[in-house]
């Protein structure tokens, strides 16, 4: 039975991780932390990782990007393995958590589900083929209660499609603020915020006379929950390193 400590777990994505742990028997939720500190569940509730003395064999994080350095430092003082599903992170953020895994096992992913997973390299297919001659855009749409644009998994999306394009493109997110046609060279990524939208992605291969869509559509946050106890309880007993979803499946 493993030990997680739930990061954000008052959050949506808290919840439902606690609410997914009652239904299994190979783990359990023994500590949670988060800013507002309330107490709505069977385990206690820290509003810092430093206030947590709870033994724990994994930590999973859906919180705030104002989270990770406080968590990063209790992950690697306690030697505790932690899964990162945090997005609107900066690159520094994201420098500090590849760091911190040459102390410490983590695993980061901006999309725990298998779908989006399979999405990247089916885009990043796309991409090698198409690239050059196609333009690329991206489209995301989310819940009115998001507060990163884009997404973290359109953002990793178009890193992937990045790597295997000629040439470096150029990221395009307001086309309201300049009057010019489009770039060759440009990924263009468009945030759409609205009602409870789980999470949709779309990338858009659009040539001369023929359009390519690939897309993803997350039908409740179970799929991301899942994903992330299994993420978990892979990381387990693991060497120190950065894992993603690549791994995993
Ligand atoms: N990687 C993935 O597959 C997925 C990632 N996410 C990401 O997870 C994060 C959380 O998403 P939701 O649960 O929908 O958000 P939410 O806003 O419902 O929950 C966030 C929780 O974190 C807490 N929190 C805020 N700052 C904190 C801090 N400094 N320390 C501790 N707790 C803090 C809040 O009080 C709140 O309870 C977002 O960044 C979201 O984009 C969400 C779904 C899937
Ligand atoms: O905030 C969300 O809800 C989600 N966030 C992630 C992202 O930013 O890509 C993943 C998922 O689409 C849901």
């Amino acid at each position: 039975m493993k030990r997680i400590v739930l990061s954000g777990c008052n959050g949506k994505m808290g919840r439902m991780i606690a609410s997914c742990v009652k239904g299994r028997d190979d783990c359990t939720v023994v500590a949670g932390i988060d800013v507002s500190g309330e107490v709505l569940d069977a385990f206690p509730v820290f509003t810092s990782p430093a206030g947590c003395q709870v033994e724990a064999d994994v930590i999973i994080d859906f919180s705030h990007p104002s989270a990770l350095a406080p968590l990063l430092d209790y992950a690697a003082a306690t030697r505790t393995p932690a899964v990162i599903a945090t997005t609107g992170l900066s690159s520094d953020q994201v420098a500090l958590i590849r760091e911190t895994s040459a102390r410490v096992p983590l695993f980061f992913t901006a999309n725990m589900s298998l779908g989006v997973n399979l999405l990247v390299e089916l885009a990043k297919k796309a991409a090698a083929v198409l690239g050059g001659q196609f333009d690329i855009e991206i489209i995301e749409k989310h819940h009115n209660q998001k507060i990163d644009a884009p997404s973290g998994t359109a953002l990793m999306l178009a890193d992937a499609i990045s790597g295997v394009l000629p040439e470096e493109p150029q990221y395009v997110y307001d086309r309201h603020a300049v009057r010019r046609k489009r770039g060759k060279n440009e990924i263009g990524l468009h945030a759409v915020r609205g009602g409870t939208i789980v999470g949709e992605h779309e990338v858009i291969f659009a040539g001369r006379d023929e359009v390519l869509t690939l897309s993803h559509s997350a039908m409740s946050k179970e799929v991301f929950a899942t994903g992330s106890i299994n993420a978990a309880l892979f990381l387990c007993g693991k060497e120190n390193g950065l894992y993603s979803m690549g791994d995993l499946v």
